[in-house]
């Protein structure tokens, strides 16, 4: 497979994390190309690597083999039509915005354009990142391949059959971080309750998400047996998981995913 040109609308955070990958990964960065409409955005993003800053978004997007668009989905309308002339027939355009749907970006794009709409997750900063992607018809077994080699760069990627999936997968891995950062807080403030100050909580707190993380995803052993593995009969952590399923956790948690779920919905139509 050739080397393609990859052009980045936007040069944020999410741009930034990904050049960052890509040039990790061993892709030229003379074959990447970004335009914003702050200097200091490209210039931070040149410091990660040397990529060619453009001066317009149609600077960037002319001839480019995939179009990342990584800007806030509120200036997505006006950054589409004002690329829609500059793309290749055989352009990918890749869109990390949230609730911004194929159906809208086909219509500020034109019906023919292969679009791969993402959604990314935080950790991407770090290359950890989890993405689900759906593909429009339109895109070829190759331009899926350059999404794959682009969004690989920050992580895992997992492709959903339907756009709707994309729904769930925001609720799941999209918001997932702050879910894990809500209860990694909990469990400091009743840490701190029962006596622990608040640096040593933290540190232990950390560190337990962080093994655990590590545990569920390189042990051979499925997360029953490996939760049943710290739970000694009549112990600590018995005691603590009856309390969490008396409570209802598992509720809470189907409850509160389906409201991001339904959010999500509701955000493309509102924007679509
Ligand atoms: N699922 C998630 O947790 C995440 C989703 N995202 C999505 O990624 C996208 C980018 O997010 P960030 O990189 O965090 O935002 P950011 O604010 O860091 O970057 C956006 C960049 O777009 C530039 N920009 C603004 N107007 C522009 C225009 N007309 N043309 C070209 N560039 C323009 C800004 O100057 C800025 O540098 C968003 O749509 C967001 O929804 C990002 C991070 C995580
Ligand atoms: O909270 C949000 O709406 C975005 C989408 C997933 C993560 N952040």
């Amino acid at each position: 497979m050739s080397t393609p040109t990859i052009a980045f609308i936007g040069a944020g955070n999410m741009a930034t994390s990904i050049v960052g990958g890509l040039v990790e990964a061993g892709h030229p960065a003379d074959h990447i190309r970004a335009a914003d409409p702050f200097p200091e955005s490209l210039e931070r993003l040149q410091q990660v690597a040397p990529v060619h800053a453009c001066t317009s978004n149609h600077e960037a997007a002319a001839g480019a083999d995939v179009i990342i668009l990584a800007v806030k989905p509120q200036v997505m309308a006006e950054v589409c039509t004002g690329i829609s002339a500059s793309l290749a027939t055989d352009s990918l355009v890749i869109s990390i915005a949230a609730g911004i749907t194929i159906n809208s970006m086909q219509s500020w794009l034109g019906n023919a354009t292969a679009i791969v709409r993402c959604m990314p997750n935080t950790p991407a900063l770090l290359g950890c990142g989890a993405s689900g992607l759906f593909a429009n018809e339109q895109v070829s077994e190759v331009q899926r391949r350059h999404a794959e080699q682009v969004l690989s760069a920050v992580g895992l990627l997992s492709w959903v059959p339907r756009e709707k999936d994309l729904d769930a997968v925001t609720a799941l891995s999209g918001s997932g971080p702050a879910y894990f950062f809500l209860f990694m807080e909990a469990m400091i403030d009743a840490g701190v309750a029962q006596g622990l100050d608040r640096g040593t909580a933290t540190r232990l707190a950390q560190q337990t998400a962080l093994g655990a993380a590590r545990m569920a995803l390189e042990s051979d052993v499925d997360l029953i047996e490996l939760r049943r593995r710290v739970t000694s009969p009549g112990g600590t952590t018995q005691a603590a998981v009856e309390s969490f399923e008396a409570a209802g956790l598992r509720q809470l948690v189907s409850e509160a995913m389906q409201a991001a779920a339904d959010r999500a919905d509701e955000m493309a139509r509102e924007m679509g």
